[in-house]
């Protein structure tokens, strides 16, 4: 691992296993992983949950996160209401790694309703072997910031 990072994970009821299983898989990599829940599945609110990853990564505890919720969307809307968070839903591998080159995106979301376990992972290692391209892209995300 060239570039080790440190990883904020946290997800609702439906994502419990594959998020756990993505802790596993990242710290495998050579990441640090912190794994902010829920433990258990009891059905919960996605919003706490995207807020509590997207202020992890916004005050600088983590340099990336990785949510989830069913679709993702419930999620991704939630974290990037987080001032300075970009966070984008990904179902593949070539969006997960554009987010981070191209719009340089803190935070990936993943459907744990959506995408199996084997896909979720490779779309997870896109995403943590990118780095963000700047140039002409940064332009374009400072325009986002307003
Ligand atoms: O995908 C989601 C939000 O975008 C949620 O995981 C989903 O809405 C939860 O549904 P349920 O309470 O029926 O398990």
């Amino acid at each position: 691992m060239s570039n080790p990072k440190r990883i904020v994970l946290s997800s609702d009821h439906a994502a419990i296993e594959l998020r756990q299983a993505i802790a596993k898989h990242a710290e495998s990599l050579g990441h640090t992983v912190t794994d902010i829940g829920p433990k258990t599945p009891e059905s919960t609110h996605y919003p706490i949950h995207g807020k509590a990853a997207a202020e992890h990564v916004a005050a600088g505890e983590a340099d990336l996160g990785i949510i989830l919720c069913g679709t993702g969307q419930g999620i991704m809307m939630a974290a990037n209401k987080v001032p300075g968070i970009r966070c984008g839903v990904c179902a593949d591998p070539f969006s997960a790694r554009m987010i981070r080159e191209h719009n340089n995106a803190q935070i990936l979301s993943i459907g744990a309703r959506v995408v199996g376990e084997s896909l979720a992972m490779e779309i997870v290692d896109a995403f943590l072997g990118a780095e963000f391209e700047g140039g002409r892209h940064a332009t374009r995300v400072d325009m986002i910031e307003g």
